[in-house]
Parts: structure tokens; sequence; C-alpha cells
């Protein structure tokens, strides 16, 4: 099997999640590649290393990998995500952060849940992206023009509302006034969307959110709409620029500019086991049956 491990951040845990993982994957003799920039980081931190291949883009990753297994939060997976990119390489997460809803595995149970790896005990779970294209075009977005969890615009430089005149297949929709919008995927809706009273998703459901971040108007309320429309956004406002964000990443974007937003032509396979799955995450993620009265 050909593993390849994507970390970000180097912590106290860091080293023994990461041996603990590399231990097991030798012991199978895995074929094992390291996201270069964090080895970098445990070489620092006085890690020994373990003969491990490097690998350091998108197209390192092009030569049939079977997995990859990103060490961190949710973050970290949104960023393991933007290098798998459309190869359809299933990611398994270890959740070394702090909520880990992506990132499901504990540390205590890495090789209970690595086994299962394989023993075939898992499924994939495809996750929806969405896709972003601007007219005319902007050289801050690049071709990582996607988000696993959302895409925002939002109100830059001034505390001033912005105005989002929003169309879904060219039918106008409404104009949001309000500190922004959100275009939610299944997976981002516990997200930021799910903090702006947005609706949870499953995430095998064909559909996105928008969701207005703050609007003025008391009546706007999150819409769930069909994946497989197009939607689009043109902003205005005070400041001539407003923000633009795909998952952790923000670009600036001027007022003129139109956004595209719609479903993406390729899918993120998040590995799932029956032991850690959504809708038990759900439970313990979100604290629901927490309340002792039921
Ligand atoms: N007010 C908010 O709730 C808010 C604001 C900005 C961004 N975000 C979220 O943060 C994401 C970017 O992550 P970051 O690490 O760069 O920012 P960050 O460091 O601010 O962390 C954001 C938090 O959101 C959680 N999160 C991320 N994706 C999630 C998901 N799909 N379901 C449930 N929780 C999730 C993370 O676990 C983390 O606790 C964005 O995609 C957005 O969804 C949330
Ligand atoms: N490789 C790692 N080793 C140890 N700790 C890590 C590692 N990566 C991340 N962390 C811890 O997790 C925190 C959050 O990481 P990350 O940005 O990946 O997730 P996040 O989006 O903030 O989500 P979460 O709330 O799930 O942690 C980091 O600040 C750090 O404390």
């Amino acid at each position: 099997m050909k593993i390849a491990i994507f970390g970000q951040y180097y912590q106290n845990n860091t080293h023994e999640i990461v041996e603990k993982v590399t231990r097991f994957l030798r012991e199978k003799s895995c074929d094992l590649y390291i996201y270069e920039k964090f080895l970098n980081k445990l070489l620092e931190n006085s890690f020994v290393n373990p003969n491990l291949k490097t690998y350091s883009c998108h197209e390192d990753l092009q030569n049939q990998f079977d997995f990859v297994i990103s060490i961190g939060g949710d973050g970290t997976i949104l960023r393991a995500a933007t290098l798998v990119q459309d190869l359809n390489i299933p990611i398994i997460g270890i959740n070394a952060g702090r909520l880990g809803f992506l990132a499901t595995i504990q540390e205590e149970n890495i090789e209970f849940f690595l086994e299962k790896i394989y023993t075939k005990e898992y499924t994939i779970s495809k996750r929806a992206l969405v896709n972003l294209q601007t007219s005319p075009e902007n050289k801050n977005i690049g071709n990582i023009n996607f988000a696993l969890n959302e895409i925002t615009v939002s109100r830059k430089d001034t505390t001033s509302m912005i105005t989002i005149e929003t169309f879904i297949n060219d039918e106008y929709l409404n104009s949001y006034w309000a500190d922004g919008l959100i275009i939610s995927t299944p997976t981002g809706s516990t997200g930021y969307s799910l903090s702006c009273g947005g609706p949870v998703l499953m995430p095998t459901a064909n559909c996105l959110v928008i969701t207005p971040i703050a609007p003025h108007t008391l009546t706007a309320r999150p819409l769930v709409i069909p994946d497989n429309v197009e939607i689009r956004l043109k902003v205005t406002g005070r400041e001539e620029q407003f923000l633009v964000s795909m998952d952790s990443r923000i670009a600036s974007i001027s007022n003129e500019t139109q956004l595209t937003i719609k479903k993406a032509p390729f899918e993120i396979l998040m590995v799932e086991f029956q032991e850690e799955r959504f809708l038990k995450t759900i439970r313990k993620k979100l604290l629901w049956g927490e309340d002792k009265r039921n």
C-alpha cells in the first residue's frame, strides 16, 4: 500500500502520533511518503527521520497513492484536500486538534482504525465541493478555486455592510444586505454556516446552503438549494473591494467582479468507520443528547 502522510503543525504530541502511524504502517510494509514541510517541522523538533520519502505538491500525489493520512484538526483536512484535488485518493483524518469534526480518529485509537484499513472495514464518504469562477479572472484565486466547506463573500476594511445581489440559474433571488454570504456544501454545513444559523445537512444530501452572515433584514433566512444549479453573486459596498474565502483561504476582489459558484466536477473521498459515522459525530461534537431532561 502506498500512503502519503500530511500535517501542518508541530505540537507536543505530534511526535507520538507520527511515530504510532509510521510504526504501524512499516510493520505492514507500506510504501510511506510524508509532506516535506511537515517532515521539516518534525526534524526541527528532533524527530529522527526513519528514511521517509517525501512529497510536496499535488503533482507528486499523482502517482497511485492508496490513502492520504491527515494529522491535525479540521483545518488540516481542508488543506489536505487542496493537495488531493481530483485524484480520488481517500483521506483518513487523525485528530490532533480540538473539535475534529472531519478528523475523527483519536490518538488513542490510531492502531485500531488503521488495522481496519487492512481488513477493509471502512466506507468511503463522497464529499461534494463548490467551485468558484470570477469574471474578470482574479489572479489571487489561482487554480485552487474550490472549497470543501464553503465559499463566502464578506466585507473588507469596513464595518459597513455589503449588498450581495444573488441569482440562481440566472433567476433573481435576493439582494442580501449583510456582513457577508456563505455558500456551503453539506460538509461545510456544520462549520461557518452552522454558526450563522444554517441547517445541518447529511454529507450525502445533494444540496447546497445559502446562509447570510448577520443580515440586517430579519426575514433573510438560510436557503437550501439543489446542488445542480449555478449561483451568481454581485457585490456592492462602500469599499472598492470585498473578501472571498474558500475554506481557510482568502482573496480580495473588486466590486465589479461577478462570481459564479457551482458544484465542483470532482469529490473528496473521506474514509469513514462504522464506529465514527456522521450521525455519531454530530451527536458527540454538537453535544446532542447532553440535555439531561431527555
Ligand atoms: N464563526 C465561525 O464559526 C467560523 C468563522 C470562520 C470560519 N469558520 C470555519 O472554519 C473553516 C476554516 O478552518 P480553519 O481551521 O482555517 O479556521 P479556524 O482555525 O478558525 O477553525 C475553525 C473551526 O471550525 C471547525 N470546522 C471546520 N470545518 C468544519 C466542519 N466541516 N464541520 C464542523 N466544524 C468545522 C474547526 O474544527 C475549527 O474548530 C471554514 O471553512 C469555516 O467553516 C467558522
Ligand atoms: N500535527 C499536529 N500535531 C499536534 N497537534 C496539532 C497538529 N496539527 C494541529 N494540531 C493542533 O490542532 C490545532 C488545530 O489544528 P487545525 O488548524 O488543523 O484544525 P482546526 O481547523 O483549528 O480544527 P479543530 O478545531 O478540529 O482543531 C492546532 O492549533 C494544534 O493545536
